[in-house]
């Protein structure tokens, strides 16, 4: 089965999170589904550098912070399977383009679930809720 290695940023604006919904897509399991955005890593790049690469791409956006890897989730889709790692950033405006994605949210950590996210999502979702409600 085909493999892609992808990084992806959990964006912090005060307590409100970044959700970005992804276009229509012919592969129904990610179409017009909430992911957080990022991409594939190329060639040679580190995470971070792919992250940073893919934020300006798909956003203009230039964290203030990036801090170490939040999680990484192994998920297997239909046809591919996907290693994810994400990380929490920080940001100091909402100031962002949507250059790739439909529509965006900025959501607290007890709304996220209520987004119909992509399946690979669902354990970085938890773990941000979980960690969110440690006292
Ligand atoms: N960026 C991102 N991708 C995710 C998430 N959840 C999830 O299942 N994915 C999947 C959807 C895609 O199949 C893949 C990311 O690939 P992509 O096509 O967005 O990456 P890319 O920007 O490098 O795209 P391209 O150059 O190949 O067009 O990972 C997520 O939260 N963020």
């Amino acid at each position: 089965m085909k493999k892609i290695e992808v990084v992806a940023a959990i964006i912090y604006f005060g307590n409100e999170i970044l959700c970005v919904q992804r276009p229509k897509n012919k592969l129904s399991y990610i179409s017009e589904k909430f992911e957080f955005p990022g991409g594939k890593i190329e060639k040679g790049e580190t995470k971070e550098e792919a992250l940073k690469r893919e934020l300006i791409e798909e956003l203009n956006f230039i964290p203030t912070k990036i801090e170490d890897l939040f999680l990484t989730v192994v998920h297997k889709y239909p046809d591919f399977e996907l290693t994810m790692h994400s990380f929490v950033c920080y940001a100091e405006t909402k100031d962002i383009n949507l250059n790739e994605h439909i529509s965006c949210e900025w959501l607290t950590l007890n709304d996220l679930i209520k987004l119909d996210w992509a399946e690979a999502d669902i354990p970085i979702v938890n773990r941000l809720v979980q960690n969110g409600q440690k006292v």
